[in-house]
């Protein structure tokens, strides 16, 4: 459902012929949250250009207004159109918070709220009632919190000051309850000492990382004393003013545009060194037979292709000067099948699993049982989607096999899933008669995605 309540139906186009378009892509979700709680709690006023104006940024935005902070446009009182914010802290009071279906809202603003003086109700839509959440809490009730609940709704009662400490918790099934602590941590009379106590490791470890770097940014002390356990020392976190990346998760469906019609998609701004998952898709698409290039901005030769799987690995990109290029992708006559273990960057399944849907092999995707907890069961919803379009899939414990065969179209449901409305436009693509009955869905993190998606069938920028 999109954030005004309405469901809107969508039939995804057909690609006529293959794509040709330059695609440029908003803000970083990841980035921008963390970025707003930390201005939030600062030692002073940020500035933050190139911020996502949508429906996961603008609860966050509202949460922490409510909790107290300021946050403004460039000219003052802040409009639904601005990227540039100036965000000033203030003094923290208890509010009411509505988390919508955002796991950085549900998993970031409780430790701040636990800073805060007085009592913070939160709660979000039917489909975040039933997201994990207790993690979080439990950790926050052992460094001092008073909580009461485990699911959303749930209450936090705050004193103004939290003891912090050493915490356990098994952050298994989402690695936001590691980030959620820690972004708050330096604010904790103590600190914090947290370590993953699960068999399983944290997924999404380049989401960690992301934590890791923004808050060393606030001039905050992290440590990371071995992979599971992380270490925040009291202090204030300093004010910086930081620029937004693109969203590179967002650019996949995108780039899948090109790669599914043989058709070529650019995208400007792509950084040429990031925490962000989004950029292992450079190698997947690769292994996939597509051609994938970072042109220099500006510049050149010197192109390069990243075979790695995770963000910062093996890069060695030279995007220019500018630290960024633009990505070129290059779709190939057929999609080669792969076999990934994507626990590392479970956010691009969705569109990953609509790229195998269409390659001339069976594929496997494995390490991703956490998304079962995303905004929807999300390897329940592509099995049941892709199944429904024709494809053969298997739902695994921790992933799906995905074995193509002549597509039709079809119903597809999008579960209150931004990224299952994407993956629809990708197989709808190269398949009539796909109807997503739900892309107003893809406001929670791209509200433009019917007209960019548009725009890029027709070749426009
Ligand atoms: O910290 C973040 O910004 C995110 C972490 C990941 O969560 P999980 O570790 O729950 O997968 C990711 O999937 C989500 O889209 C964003
Ligand atoms: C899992 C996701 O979102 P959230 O931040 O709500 O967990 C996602 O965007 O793929």
């Amino acid at each position: 459902m999109g954030d005004n309540g309405q469901v809107s139906h969508w039939n995804a186009p057909v690609a006529a012929a293959p794509i040709d378009a330059e695609v440029t892509v908003p803000g970083s979700k990841s980035l921008t949250n963390r970025a707003l709680v930390l201005a939030a709690l600062a030692d002073g006023p940020s500035r933050l250009t190139g911020t996502l104006r949508s429906r996961d940024t603008d609860l966050m935005i509202a949460a922490l207004q409510a909790l107290g902070a300021q946050v403004e446009g460039p000219d003052g009182p802040l409009t639904a159109d601005d990227t540039e914010l100036v965000i000033t802290p203030g003094t923290l009071q208890g509010t009411h918070v509505d988390c919508g279906l955002a796991g950085t809202v549900m998993r970031f603003v409780p430790p701040v709220a636990a800073l805060a003086t007085g009592t913070s109700t939160f709660d979000g839509d039917p489909a975040a009632r039933v997201r994990p959440q207790a993690t979080v809490l439990d950790a926050l009730r052992a460094l001092g919190a008073q909580i009461e609940g485990g699911s959303l709704p749930f209450t936090v009662d705050g004193t103004g000051s939290l003891r912090g400490g050493r915490v356990e918790m098994d952050a298994s099934a989402s690695s936001q309850f590691v980030s959620g602590v820690l972004l708050s941590a330096a604010r904790f009379d103590e600190g914090v000492e947290l370590v993953h106590t699960g068999s399983a490791p944290v997924p999404s470890g380049p989401h960690i990382e992301m934590t890791l770097e923004m808050l060393r940014e606030s001039s905050v002390a992290v440590e990371q004393p071995t992979p599971s356990s992380w270490r925040v020392a009291p202090g204030p976190i300093a004010a910086v003013d930081r620029v937004v990346e693109p969203d590179l998760s967002n650019a996949t469906p995108f780039l899948a545009a090109a790669a599914v019609t043989g058709g070529t998609v650019r995208i400007p701004h792509w950084p040429a060194s990031t925490t962000q998952p989004g950029d292992a898709i450079r190698g997947i698409l690769q292994a996939m037979g597509a051609s994938v290039t970072l042109e220099p901005a500006g510049g050149t030769a010197g192109t390069i292709a990243d075979g790695s799987e995770s963000a910062r690995d093996g890069d060695g990109a030279t995007a220019g000067a500018a630290g960024h290029g633009t990505l070129v992708v290059v779709g190939p006559e057929r999609l080669s099948p792969v076999e990934k273990d994507l626990s590392a960057i479970g956010e691009l399944t969705p569109t990953v699993a609509a790229l195998c849907a269409l390659a001339d092999g069976p594929s496997r995707l494995t390490g991703i049982a956490h998304l079962r907890g995303h905004e929807t069961d999300r390897l329940a919803a592509l099995a049941a989607e892709l199944g429904a379009v024709g494809c053969g899939v298997t739902e695994l414990p921790d992933g799906l096999e995905i074995t193509p065969a002549p597509l039709r179209g079809a119903p597809w449901r999008a579960y209150a899933d931004h990224r299952m409305a994407t993956a629809g436009a990708i197989i709808g693509l190269v398949t009539a008669g796909v109807e997503v009955d739900d892309v107003d869905s893809t406001s929670k993190t791209m509200p433009g995605f019917t007209r960019m998606w548009s725009d890029m069938l027709a070749g426009r920028g």
